[in-house]
């Protein structure tokens, strides 16, 4: 289980996260919605211990995140810098090396799935392929904890929606949970069971997929909205 207790993170003046507390249970596929600069980046940096907080506590299965990413986390960052130097196939060896929950007939079979070629230089492949080659890597780790940063930024819808599959097709949910945060929200609800809404900092709510089409009859986004509008449903 996630926790995060009473979590806020300054960064000089900007408070990007504000008092926020939740609970996460395990073998879910949890969305991490709400509008630019609402704070979703810097939850996932916390959780990864990227960023400490500036005060409350973070644990994971009840233990608390230090400064090192815990083993128990593929993180995919949104960052673009992403080892340039290397081939896709050296980029599979370096995580072999790195990593002892690293799947490397997973990664072939999704690289393959992904379309892409193991001889390929990361510096020279798109800013989509390089997105779909984070994907790939980030989830041949059997890691309990997956924590994708909008992992679908670049790509087209087609292989939007092709992603979507192989993450259900290559996350095991018995043992793994998976926190996206994404603007996508349309494309990425049919296999969210969960979602948790920021706004300037704040946890607005979190609330189950299924709950919010059967208790309002609203698809996410119109959810959202009506909680943004309101503060609450
Ligand atoms: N390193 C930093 N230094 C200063 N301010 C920061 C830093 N990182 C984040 N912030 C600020 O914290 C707030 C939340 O940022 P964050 O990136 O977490 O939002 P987000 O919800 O992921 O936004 P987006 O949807 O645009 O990616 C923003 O106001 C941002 O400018």
């Amino acid at each position: 289980m996630i926790e995060v207790n009473n979590v806020s993170k300054r960064f000089l003046i900007t408070k990007s996260l504000d008092n926020c507390s939740i609970k996460l249970e395990t073998g879910k596929i949890i969305g991490i919605i709400g509008e630019n600069g609402s704070g979703k980046t810097t939850l996932l940096k916390l959780l990864s211990g990227l960023l400490r907080p500036s005060s409350g506590d973070v644990l994971i299965d009840s233990e608390k995140v230090t400064r090192r990413i815990s083993s128990k986390l593929a993180y995919l960052t949104d960052a673009d810098y992403y080892f340039p130097y290397f081939t896709i196939e050296e980029l599979i060896r370096y995580y072999e090396s790195q990593f002892a929950d690293f799947d490397t007939e997973k990664a072939l079979q999704i690289i393959d799935f992904m379309k892409l070629k193991l001889e390929q230089k990361i510096k020279y492949l798109s800013k989509g392929n390089r997105n779909r080659l984070k994907i790939a890597v980030t989830l041949s780790r059997n890691a309990p904890y997956i924590l994708l940063d909008e992992p679908f930024s670049g790509l087209d819808p087609l292989v939007r929606k092709a992603i979507l599959k192989g993450m259900i097709q290559f996350v095991d949910l018995s043992t793994q949970t998976v926190l996206i945060t994404t603007h996508e929200i349309k494309e990425v609800e049919p296999i969210l069971d969960e979602v948790v809404l920021l706004r300037d900092g704040r946890v607005l709510v979190k609330q189950s997929v299924e709950e919010i089409r059967e208790a309002y009859g609203l698809d996410i986004v119109s959810w959202m909205e009506k909680v943004y509008e309101k503060g609450d449903i």
